[in-house]
């Protein structure tokens, strides 16, 4: 059984019997880990609504085998579930033999093997927001201080190799903010914190200096990244196998 279906299962017939997992906390975050960290766990209400941040109480211990088991093996996989992030499951090896049209007509673009794997989530998708710099990732920053909604951010960095656009603060920070995935055509720091956060980034590299805080760039405009162009708004695609961009979502 695929695991999207047994995330369907799961959301039917379990859920309802876990009530302090409701649908609507699983699936209104975008980090659910965030959610289900064991000292943010809910306790059970008769309702099944969540208990107020009032009510919770300060430590859960002890908490049962149910609780660990949600949340060191259940919680990985619900993220990857999570609003905008329900694309996740099309494999781009899939989404290529089923889309030879869209690839004839160039509204599926695969992207040049040319990027790293970094952070826990190895497979992410979403609308793409553009972002076009060099050297300098104040413009970075702004956006990741904004909400993702399960968007990917792509970064074209001009492929520098003299700095790091990304480390790991943001890429932590655009965790919690929601976003899906960082693409960066260029290098990133911190590998190791990135490595350890539950977002996906990919990256040409990794390189120890900071980048300049000039704040010059232009937001939302086309790039040209690994032998395609990308535009704002497009869908991003990434998994273990490649990267692919389509001019619009792709269906299961
Ligand atoms: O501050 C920077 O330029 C990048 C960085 O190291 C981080 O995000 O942790
Ligand atoms: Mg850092």
């Amino acid at each position: 059984m695929g695991s999207g279906k047994l995330i369907l299962m799961y959301s039917k017939f379990l859920l309802p019997i876990q009530p302090q997992l409701s649908v609507r906390l699983v699936f209104r975050s975008h980090d659910c880990r965030t959610l289900f960290l064991p000292h943010r766990l809910p306790t059970i209400t008769p309702s099944g609504q969540l208990p107020r941040s009032s009510h919770l109480p300060s430590s859960y211990s002890p908490f049962n085998y149910w609780h660990r088991w949600h949340y060191y093996h259940l919680c990985p996989l619900l993220q990857r579930y999570t609003k905008g992030q329900l694309m996740a499951t099309i494999a781009t090896a899939e989404a290529c033999d089923s889309n030879a049209a869209l690839l004839a007509s160039h509204d599926l673009r695969v992207l040049q093997p040319v990027f790293q794997i970094y952070g826990q989530s190895r497979i992410f998708s979403g609308p793409v927001v553009t972002l076009k710099v060099f050297e300098d990732n104040v413009l970075v920053r702004e956006l990741i201080e904004s909400r993702g909604d399960g968007k990917v951010l792509v970064i074209d960095g001009g492929g520098s190799m003299r700095c790091a656009l990304v480390g790991g603060n943001l890429a932590q920070l655009a965790h919690n903010n929601g976003w899906a995935g960082i693409l960066v055509n260029g290098c990133i720091r911190d590998v190791d914190e990135i490595n350890a956060c539950g977002i996906g980034v990919r990256a040409l590299g990794s390189h120890p200096m900071k980048s300049y805080k000039k704040g010059h760039g232009e937001k939302h405009g086309p790039v040209h990244i690994a032998g395609t162009f990308i535009h704002d708004g497009e869908w991003l695609y990434a998994d273990s196998d490649g990267i692919l961009v389509s001019t619009t979502e792709l269906s299961v």
